[in-house]
């Protein structure tokens, strides 16, 4: 096969000009959005370097294309081939409810140890959205990706397994909580030091380099004192240590409280943050979704837990327009590997219709394309989009909400982003 691999040195990438990409098709509405998203990506390149620049697009099976065709869901080439390659795209896995097999995306982050899931949550003008004001959401979330209840520790109620470790928690740790102890299955959080530390380093790079006024820390702290209430004194902790003068948290506020009083609190904060000080702040989960709803421009680079991170990225979402335009990517900023890949899932009713929004996978391929480097490309990919929709000629989840608008099938509308850019 044609093409060069990208590579990372000192931790910056070389990109070739004829990089090799993987791509997985996805499960459910995957094809469709795929063969949409790669026609555009690639007319964005063209158009932006006139045939000097050509990504080579190579498969990589997963979900039930790889079952069908090599009896796994995750083959090891797959591993293997973005190990290799390190930037890959890939549409949405399915994963059934209550059994079966466990989650091929949750395990393609672990696995790959891609730790930071990046999601941004911008509006496009013209978008319908449920909220007054759409344009007032711009944040960034920052979302663990290896660690909570994602790591899929659980044990089943009746197995052996339950047992032991419900007798472990019973006998042995003296566990008087648990409600119903006969019937009870159990799941276990786990969260550390390094996995908070990486994230919230993550989130507060990414905040200093765009110059986002803050970084916050959403976590349910007062319920999971030891791992939810950890993450954000870690967090505090990292950015203090790491940071300096380069940040101001709300634990240094809470500190001068405690010694010189609100007055003199508030007086510091404000002297740091004129000196163009990032602020670090937390919100308790609950409260921030609906604190997003009520005071969203209070927010712009969001670092949470896993689960946390999953429920407000389809909620932010809805508030922008829904999820047919959240883009997001799994990133390791270390070795460098990163998935792009939409917040949505398989959409399973509307599989092989050619009729749902292909932007999420669309905008996730802009993001790649900007993590790059090819950020003329990347534009284009945005003015496209932006095209579409202020031509008002859109897919079923816009069209049905904005007036006097054209329906579009899915690939239609990556036809019409391509003419708009
Ligand atoms: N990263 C991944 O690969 C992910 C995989 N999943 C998996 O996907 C499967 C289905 O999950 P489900 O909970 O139904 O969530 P989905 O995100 O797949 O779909 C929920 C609803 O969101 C809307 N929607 C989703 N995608 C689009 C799109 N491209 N354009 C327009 N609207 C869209 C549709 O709304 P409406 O009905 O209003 O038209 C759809 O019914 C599950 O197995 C789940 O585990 C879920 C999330 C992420
Ligand atoms: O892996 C899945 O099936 C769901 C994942 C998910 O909802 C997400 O990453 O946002
Ligand atoms: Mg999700």
């Amino acid at each position: 096969m044609s093409g060069s691999k990208i590579t990372i040195e000192n931790g910056k990438l070389n990109v070739p000009n004829d990089p090799v990409l993987p791509f997985i098709e996805g499960d459910g509405i995957g094809p469709d959005i795929w063969a949409a998203s790669e026609r555009v990506l690639d007319a964005a390149v063209e158009k932006a370097y006139g045939g000097e620049r050509k990504i080579h697009w190579k498969e990589v099976l997963a979900g039930q294309k790889a079952f069908d065709q090599t009896g796994e869901w995750l083959p090891e080439e797959t591993l293997e081939a973005i190990k290799e390659y390190l930037v890959a795209i890939k549409g949405p896995l399915t994963t059934p409810v209550g059994g079966g097999i466990r989650s091929l995306n949750v395990a393609l982050r672990q696995k790959l140890d891609l730790f930071a899931c990046v999601r941004p949550v911008r509006w496009f003008t013209g978008v319908p959205s449920p909220v007054k004001n759409p344009g007032a959401i711009d944040m960034v979330i920052f979302r663990e990706n290896t660690e909570d209840i994602y790591a899929g520790i659980e044990y089943l109620n009746g197995t052996p397994e339950a047992e032991k470790v419900k007798k472990f928690l019973m006998e042995e740790m003296g566990v008087t909580q648990i409600r119903f102890p006969d019937s009870v299955s159990l799941g276990i959080k786990p969260v550390s030091v390094e996995g908070t530390e990486r994230l919230v380093r993550a989130a507060i790079d990414y905040a200093l380099d765009q110059k986002q006024p803050s970084v916050t820390l959403v976590h349910k702290g007062n319920i999971m004192k030891f791992t939810e209430g950890k993450f954000k004194d870690w967090g505090y902790e990292m950015a203090e240590r790491e940071y300096g003068d380069k940040v101001f948290t709300w634990a240094q506020y809470d500190r001068i409280v405690a010694e010189q009083g609100k007055e003199a609190a508030n007086k510091a904060q404000k002297e740091a943050l004129d000196k163009g000080a990032l602020l670090i702040k937390d919100s308790i989960a609950d409260a921030f979704l609906q604190q997003i709803l009520t005071r969203p421009a209070e927010y712009s680079v969001i670092a949470t837990l896993n689960l946390n991170g999953d429920y407000v990225s389809d909620a932010l979402a809805a508030q922008v327009g829904g999820i047919g335009i959240a883009p997001g990517a799994n990133i390791n900023y270390t070795t460098g590997r990163a998935i792009f890949e939409a917040t949505h899932g398989t959409a399973p009713k509307y599989a092989g219709l050619d009729k749902v929004n292909p932007s999420s996978v669309i905008l996730s391929g802009e993001m790649m394309l900007r993590y790059m480097g090819w950020n003329e490309a990347a534009d284009l990919v945005v003015k496209g989009v932006e095209g579409a929709i202020a031509g008002k000629r859109v897919t079923y989840d816009f069209e049905r909400l904005m007036e006097g608008a054209t329906l579009l099938k899915c690939s239609e509308f990556g036809t019409e982003i391509i003419e708009n850019m």
